[in-house]
Order: structure tokens, then sequence, then C-alpha cells
């Protein structure tokens, strides 16, 4: 990710973070890690230089992973970079933000501008845990001061498994392309049971309506999805409503899975205690 940090004599200066690297001015390449992985046209070093990014791209799963494994419940945001303060997305996504901090949950983003830096701050300013996991962009950019614990990754799909992985629920305001791609990863995962009851709000009726409409009108009809699947996302603009409908889910799926241990821990019981009748002497007239 590129930032413009300020210098001592108040000028913005060019500085890119790379994983844990930060290379300012000169010292900035010309194309991100990203880029470099997936340009095939540099097939013929590949399997020395692909085998050495594959340590690369683990140590980038490990970071992730050694940094997050602490958090609190949280449940990641996900919305447009160009969004302004006076857009009704940025306000929505202040007041989710706070909401959720307020209810115990910590609040993942993207980390960089717009609905990121909206939730950012209400999580943070809410009292919440306020995470951003950056990405290295060919552009000037970083991480937005309302982030209080920041990871900067690389590689795009070591990031994206980070938002899965320690949220609880994915809330999406209107957004471009980067968003739509976070929503429907969490849509294919959950109707794929790669991920189980995991709640997906979509915030911001005015701008998701007609997607919903030609889901259901053209994507249901048509059979490409199943008419159930409509069901694997929530569309309101209530943030209370929001809320409570990933902290239900929550509670749900923390009913099932303490009924699950206690039918486990009664099935031993039950093993254990019949093991014992078999092991006691016989008694009786003959014995
Ligand atoms: C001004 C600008 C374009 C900055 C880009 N800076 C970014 N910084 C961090 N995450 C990003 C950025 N752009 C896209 N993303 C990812 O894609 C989503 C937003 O993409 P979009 O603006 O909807 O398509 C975010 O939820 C985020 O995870």
């Amino acid at each position: 990710m590129a930032n413009g940090s300020v210098n001592g004599r108040g000028r913005r200066m060019p500085e890119r973070h790379q994983g844990a690297v930060t290379v300012r001015r000169a010292v900035i390449p010309p194309s991100t890690a990203d880029e470099r992985l997936l340009d095939s046209r540099q097939r013929g070093d590949w399997k020395t230089r692909d085998a050495w990014r594959a340590l690369r791209i683990l140590s980038e799963f490990v970071e992730g992973f050694d940094t997050l494994a602490d958090l609190p419940p949280a449940v990641s945001i996900f919305g447009s970079a160009r969004s302004k303060p006076d857009s009704r997305e940025w306000q929505l996504a202040e007041q989710v933000a706070a909401a959720l901090a307020r209810a115990g949950y910590a609040v993942i983003t993207g980390g960089g501008p717009g609905v990121m830096e909206a939730a950012n701050k209400g999580c943070a300013e809410a009292g919440g845990l306020s995470v951003g996991l950056g990405i290295e962009l060919p552009f000037e950019q970083g991480l937005n001061e309302w982030v209080d614990l920041g990871i900067d990754f690389r590689y795009f799909f070591a990031r994206k498994t980070m938002f899965v992985k320690y949220a609880q629920a994915f809330v999406v305001l209107p957004g471009g392309f980067g968003t739509m791609d976070e929503l429907f990863e969490a849509l294919t995962l959950v109707q794929t049971k790669k991920v189980t009851r995991f709640p997906v709000v979509l915030m911001g009726t005015w701008y998701w309506q007609g997607l919903v409409d030609w889901m259901r009108d053209t994507m249901a009809t048509e059979g490409k999805i199943a008419p159930a699947d409509l069901r694997l996302f929530c569309l309101t603009d209530d943030v209370d409503d929001a809320v409570r409908h990933i902290v239900n889910a929550d509670a749900e799926i923390a009913a099932e899975q303490e009924a699950v241990l206690a039918r486990a821990a009664a099935e031993q019981q039950a093993a254990a205690a019949a093991e014992s009748i078999s092991d006691e002497p016989a008694t009786g007239p003959e014995a």
C-alpha cells in the first residue's frame, strides 16, 4: 500500500507499505506484489520466484493469524473507498460501526478511505477495537487515522481470508468493484457452506434494491441461484435492525454449539457408564 506521509518540512512524501516493509520516494517499485504475482508474462522464472513467493505468502497468513487470534468477536464492514463524509453511506457506516462497538464487537475494515474510514471512526469513537487490514496499492494511500490495530498486506487473497476468519458477520455498504467482490465472496462461501450461518447485512436500500430485484427477478427466475439463497442476506437501513440481526444470529450459533457440546458430553458419560457396568464382577447365586 502506498501512503503520503508528512516530512519535517510539512511536505507530503510518497511512501508505500509492502507488508512489514515501508519504502519511500525512489525506492518505491513501479508495480505491486499482487501485480507481479498475477502477471503471466514472466512465466519463465516461476519455478524460482514463485517458490520463494509461496513462503512470503505464507508469512502474510502467519502475521495475520498471529495478530488477530486474540480479537474479540468482530464484524467486517465493507464499502466504497471513494465515499465522502457528507454521503449517506458514510453516515450509515459511522453509525452502524458505533452501534456494533457498543454491542461489544470489534470492527474490521480494509483500512482505507471512504466507508472504511467512516466505519473505523465510528468504532474508535464509541470505544471499540478498530481494525484495518490495508493492501499495497500502486497509488498513494495509507491506513486511515482511525485504525488502532492495522496490518498491511501485499496480497488481496491473504487479506480476504482475514476478513472472513476473524469476523462473525459482514456489513456491506454501497461501493464499487471491491465491495462487490467482498459481498459476493461472502455469499458464495455461505451458499456453498464453506462458512455456516454467517450473517450478511446490506445497508443502503437506495443503492442495493436494484441489485436485489435483479437477483430475484433474473438470477433466481433463470435458476442461477435458488430462491432460498435470497435469504442469505438481509437488507436494511436501520442500524438497530442490522445489529439485532447479527447479535441474534450469534446467539443462535452459540446455543447450537452449546447443544452440540452438551450432546457430546452426555454421549461420553453414557459410554463411560456402560463400560463400568461391563467391568463389574458378576454377582448372583452362581458367583
Ligand atoms: C481512493 C481509492 C480508490 C483508494 C483505494 N484504497 C483502498 N484501500 C483499502 N482497501 C480498498 C481500497 N480500494 C478498495 N479496497 C477494498 O475494496 C473495497 C472498496 O472497493 P470499492 O471502492 O467499492 O471498489 C473495500 O471494502 C476494501 O476492502
